[in-house]
């Protein structure tokens, strides 16, 4: 919590004094208000009295009710002005954080614990802040300050209040003992039923098919079930609270009353007056105390909560990066040269790399392919290049130069990535087309033509009636899959990279686009580099170079035909998929 109030502003700071001094004042105006009680009190017992006369401290109590009232009106605006504020900052802050992370620590997390922080957590933080500062604050000062108003009275009612405030204080930590753990559990419990609820929307046409919703919707319901359990245990629990503290006062001043009425019944005649008016003031001032002390048990209640959700927070906030980038590359000449070093990587550094010792070189213009069976370590190589993840050991070069030594910027304009699943954006064509920032931007109308034209594209762009300026919807619903993959090819082709990398990008093309986007490729984008996965033998047989991956190493390299002649799981897997006649003459 501490971590998350150093990153409070000068300005909030500022504001939080102010209130402090507003709340002091707060408090001095509500212990004064017995001092006239007790002087109405007295006037009401003294024969002869006149109605101005009470009229006028009855005026200056009402008076100063209404500027106490309007001090914690000014606490309270402060108070939520200091929480919006801090907590706008602080999901700026873990936005921009999130946006660093690497894929490794994204899945340290997981999205749905990531969108718990930044909405559910910061929640709490702002009602800790925005309530804090009120009650933390007024508690103590109201409670000292009420206490040095009783101090020297009567000690038999001093006792009282003192038993009454401890039975106060054990009646609220047996509660904060038995609600404590359950906070921690409710964030995690929340974090787990958004992870269930997301899975099973992304999922669900999968799961309407295989008829699973019921398996489905136990899983929520158990989530469901079981948060919602705890939750009830501790608001059952906080709902002893409020009855309990309203016993304890009434009982205070039931116990002051009592006593009193024995002590001016034992009290002389001309001492029974100032008793009484003792009395009635002293039960004012006795329940200052008791809500002093409620007060300060209040931020306990608040704050275990807030606890929890700060060290979440913080969690993000701190994550060292496992990705740092250079702010500027050491330049070197545009070449869209790949080469791979000894390289060997793993996901959980303790295990068995995913990848082992794996070297080769791409030239500009190149097509280097990547096959192997599912599991064998493809897209984990090829996410080595834009750095997705950083080898564990070797190197990874890009034009001669590694690639930790580019900006990021430059080794994006480098390279062009099309991942497995297309990825698009609600917008429109033109806006996911001319996506981000790259050498060319803004990207003409006619480069994002020839892109389409390429990526074999156009034919359906065109069919569109307005063409470029045709929506799409969130995650590009409204197009096939096959149409997605298309206009993520074209999206990248658009930026001009000197080097292409598709991670198995053909893979919902039939084969006659399949080949005629690998023609266009070849034909228009000659001095391109093109790095291909693909679980296709006819998609990569005319590569100048393919490699062979079996369990993360590197089996085979060579052409077609040698492979064929030489490599025995090159073999299975081509003669698996394609007769004798084709593998001969190609597709
Ligand atoms: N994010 C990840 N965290 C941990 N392990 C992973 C992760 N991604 C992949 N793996 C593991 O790494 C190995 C290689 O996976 P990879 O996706 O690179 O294979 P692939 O050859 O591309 O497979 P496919 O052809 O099915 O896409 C697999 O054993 C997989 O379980």
């Amino acid at each position: 919590m501490i971590d998350i109030l150093k990153r409070t502003s000068k300005k909030e700071r500022g504001i939080a004094a102010i209130s402090v001094v507003f709340i002091i004042v707060q408090v001095w105006l509500e212990l004064k208000i017995p001092d006239y009680m007790s002087e109405i009190t007295t006037l009401l017992q003294t024969e002869g009295t006149t109605t101005q006369e009470i009229i006028h401290p009855g005026i200056w109590m009402i008076g100063l009710s209404l500027l106490s009232f309007l001090a914690s009106i000014v606490v309270g605006f402060f108070a939520a002005k200091i929480a919006a504020s801090l907590s706008t900052r602080l999901r700026d802050q873990i936005y921009s954080k999130i946006m660093h992370f690497s894929q490794s620590e994204i899945q340290q997390f997981s999205i749905p614990s990531l969108i718990t922080r930044t909405t559910n957590d910061l929640t709490q933080i702002q009602l800790v802040v925005a309530m804090g500062l009120q009650v933390v604050i007024k508690g103590p000062i109201t409670a000292v300050w009420a206490i040095t108003k009783i101090a020297n009275k009567n000690w038999q009612w001093t006792l009282t209040t003192a038993i009454a405030v401890l039975f106060l204080l054990i009646m609220l930590s047996t509660l904060l003992l038995l609600v404590q753990p359950k906070f921690t559990k409710v964030q995690n419990l929340t974090d787990k039923l958004n992870s269930i609820t997301r899975e099973n929307l992304s999922g669900i046409r999968v799961i309407r098919a295989y008829n699973a919703e019921n398996i489905q919707s136990q899983k929520f319901e158990q989530a469901n079930e079981i948060l919602t359990t705890v939750n009830l245990f501790t608001n059952r629990m906080l709902a002893i609270m409020n009855p309990g503290m309203t016993i304890i006062s009434s009982g205070l001043t039931l116990a002051v009353y009592w006593i009193g009425a024995y002590l001016i019944d034992a009290a002389q005649l001309d001492a029974k007056l100032v008793l009484f008016s003792d009395m009635v003031v002293f039960t004012s001032y006795a329940m200052q105390v008791v809500l002093g002390f409620m007060l300060m048990t209040i931020i306990f209640l608040i704050l275990p909560r807030a606890l929890v959700s700060a060290k979440r927070i913080t969690e993000v906030l701190e994550t060292n990066l496992s990705l740092v980038w250079p702010e500027q590359s050491v330049l070197t000449e545009k070449r869209g040269e790949i080469e791979f070093d000894h390289v060997s990587f793993g996901y959980d550094k303790s295990a068995v790399p995913v990848i082992q010792d794996i070297s080769f070189k791409a030239k500009q213009g190149q097509t280097i392919a990547f096959i192997g069976s599912t599991g064998s370590g493809k897209s984990t190589l090829i996410n080595l290049i834009p750095r997705f993840y950083d080898a564990t050991s070797g190197g990874v070069k890009v034009d001669g130069q590694n690639v930790q030594a580019y900006a990021q910027d430059e080794l994006n304009n480098r390279i062009g990535f099309i991942p497995q699943k297309p990825v698009l954006f609600s917008g429109t064509i033109r806006s996911n087309l001319d996506f981000g920032t790259s050498v060319g931007s803004p990207l003409s109308d006619n480069d994002l033509k020839q892109a389409l034209t390429i990526a074999q594209a156009w034919d359906f762009v065109e069919a569109k009636s307005q063409k470029l300026d045709d929506p799409v919807a969130q995650g590009g619903s409204n197009f096939s899959g096959g149409q997605k993959q298309r206009l993520a090819i074209a999206r990248v082709i658009a930026r001009k990279p000197e080097i292409l990398i598709f991670d198995d990008s053909f893979s919902a093309l039939d084969y006659r686009t399949d080949k005629m986007l690998r023609d266009a490729l070849d034909t228009h984008l000659r001095q391109t580099t093109k790095l291909i996965v693909a679980q296709r033998i006819s998609t990569i047989m005319h590569a100048d170079q393919i490699i062979v991956l079996d369990e993360g190493r590197m089996v085979g390299i060579g052409t077609h035909e040698t492979l064929l002649a030489t490599n025995d799981i090159y073999q299975e897997i081509a003669h698996s998929q394609l007769s004798k006649e084709e593998l001969a003459h190609g597709k």
